[in-house]
């Protein structure tokens, strides 16, 4: 479906990640992992086709219908739009230049809009919601858009705890239908809970696979999370 092949990635010159080779299962939940400046956003860039390799490949099944969803602070929250019309921009690939929606097509907004929680939002300007709305809104999006490949950056930061709650269990629905989800995070717990794969980055890659195999002590201490504070981090939640 997507496979690297010894890629090296490259910022302004600057190596960034090196000798990345492997594979995302399909219908697997993987969460890039590693401590700050470890690659993770280049990497989902590159996945997504925005930074092509300094060297090696990427190579992508054809027709792979893709989706990127880059982090909350590079999108632009001040667009006079309403809910309803950038979530029905998910169905761009099918909609004729100057088109409007069909009855159809409008019912699957409705339905978007529904399964995040958010029907009756639908009217509602961009600037006026929280954090939390505004990534289920970019969530219902993503519905529309019926992607095989799912790319996320960092979609839970800064979000509330129902929202990260909701959106977790909409990445489980995705998996059950056989979608492939590379998400980056950065709670260690999230990812024990709710992701069968992690790739654990820190300018290469130090551990890819099963998460019950790369959450373990030797490779994260390896990638430089320092293990005291990252055991009171994955306990976070666990407590009353
Ligand atoms: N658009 C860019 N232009 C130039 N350098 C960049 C760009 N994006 C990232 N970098 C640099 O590439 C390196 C890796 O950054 P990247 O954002 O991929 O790491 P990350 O693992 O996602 O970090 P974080 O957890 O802090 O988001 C950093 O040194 C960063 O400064």
């Amino acid at each position: 479906m997507l496979q690297l092949e010894n890629v090296c990635l490259q910022r302004e010159g600057r190596t960034v990640l090196r000798d990345l080779s492997g594979r995302f299962p399909p219908g697997s939940l993987t969460a890039v992992i590693g401590p700050n400046g470890a690659g993770k956003s280049t990497l989902l860039a590159a996945l997504a086709g925005d930074l092509p390799p300094a060297s090696g490949r990427i190579v992508r099944a054809p027709g792979l219908r893709m989706a990127y969803l880059p982090q909350i602070s590079a999108l632009d929250r001040h667009f006079p739009l309403q809910v309803h019309e950038v979530v029905a921009l998910g169905l761009w690939p099918q909609l004729g230049p100057w088109r409007g929606l069909s009855r159809a097509q409008r019912d699957q907004v409705q339905a978007a809009l529904h399964e995040v929680g958010l029907a009756e939002l639908a009217r509602q300007p961009l600037q006026t919601l929280s954090t939390g709305q505004f990534q289920r809104m970019l969530f219902a999006r993503l519905i529309l858009q019926d992607a095989q490949f799912l790319l996320l950056d960092e979609p839970f930061a800064a979000m509330d705890e129902p929202s990260t709650q909701d959106l977790l269990a909409l990445l489980q629905r995705w998996r059950d239908q056989g979608r492939t989800v590379v998400t980056v995070l950065h709670d260690l717990a999230q990812v024990r809970e709710h992701f069968s794969h992690a790739l654990l980055l820190a300018g290469h890659a130090v551990a890819w696979g099963p998460v019950t195999e790369v959450l373990q002590p030797a490779p994260l201490q390896r990638a430089g999370y320092l293990l005291p504070a990252l055991h009171a981090h994955t306990l976070r939640g666990h407590c009353a």
